[in-house]
């Protein structure tokens, strides 16, 4: 699914905090947003995600205005899982789309054992551990296959095995099934391992914007060039 912004305002309490005049987000592709604290990249994909309204301006989905709630889903820092065990919460969203129950069982299956959720999957989703409670999210996100898969900071406080994981399956799920995805890290190495697209924020301004690769390696801009070189003094 690609995505277009145009003038796209957020205010609260009468002080911008995004102000996009004009942003692309390939569909298909895997595309970062970084940027420093309070830049505006969790506002965005709100908007994105239908969960905030915009102050001004217009977001189109494969050139639509309707939010495509069945074709899209988000996964959170701290996601909220349902009161029930991790392959209830897998299956919930299947369950909604009307999957078969046979059906259904075999993708919960599938996606415990490519996440190594196995010996969780009859757990109380409350009982577990922050990374595993992150799988789990990221788990019944993917579940259903979704065009559009919105994540912010996914993998923050997660161990780097686990890390390297969810990883792998968010670019699994990219080539296997086309899901466009849009990550916020805060994590630059993953921007660089995970990501096609880079989008650089700051200050509600989209400053640039390429190839995550060479964005991430060589930005052209001065603005961004400081803040990846902050990396190096961390
Ligand atoms: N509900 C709100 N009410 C008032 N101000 C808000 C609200 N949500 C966000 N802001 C402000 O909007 C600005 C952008 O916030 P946002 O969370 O989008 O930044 P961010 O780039 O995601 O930051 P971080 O990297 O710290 O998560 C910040 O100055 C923040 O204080």
């Amino acid at each position: 699914m690609k995505l277009k912004v145009r003038q796209l305002k957020k205010s609260y309490d009468g002080k911008v905090v995004l102000d996009l005049e004009q942003v692309e987000i390939q569909g298909h592709k895997r595309t970062a947003i970084i940027g420093p604290n309070g830049a505006g990249k969790s506002t965005l994909l709100n908007l994105i995600a239908g969960l905030e309204e915009p102050s001004a301006g217009r977001i189109f989905y494969d050139g639509k205005e309707e939010i495509p709630w069945r074709d899209m889903t988000q996964v959170f820092q701290k996601p909220y899982l349902l009161s029930s065990t991790v392959e209830n919460n897998i299956a919930y969203p299947l369950k909604l789309r009307g999957w078969d129950r046979e059906r259904i069982e075999a993708r919960v299956l599938q996606l415990c054992e490519e996440l190594n959720l196995l010996d969780l999957r009859k757990k109380k989703a409350w009982k577990l551990s922050g990374g595993e409670t992150q799988k789990v999210a990221l788990a019944r996100a993917l579940s259903f296959y979704p065009d559009l898969l919105l994540l912010d900071e996914p993998t923050a406080n997660i161990d780097p095995a686990t890390t390297a994981e969810i990883e792998q399956m968010l670019t699994k799920i990219n080539e296997v099934s086309g899901t466009t995805i849009v990550l916020i890290t805060h994590n630059l190495a993953q921007a660089r391992r995970v990501c096609e697209r880079c989008l650089f924020l700051k200050d509600g301004l989209l400053v640039e914007e390429g190839d995550a690769q060479q964005m991430l390696r060589m930005p052209q801009n001065p603005v961004t060039r400081r803040f990846i070189e902050g990396e190096l003094l961390i």
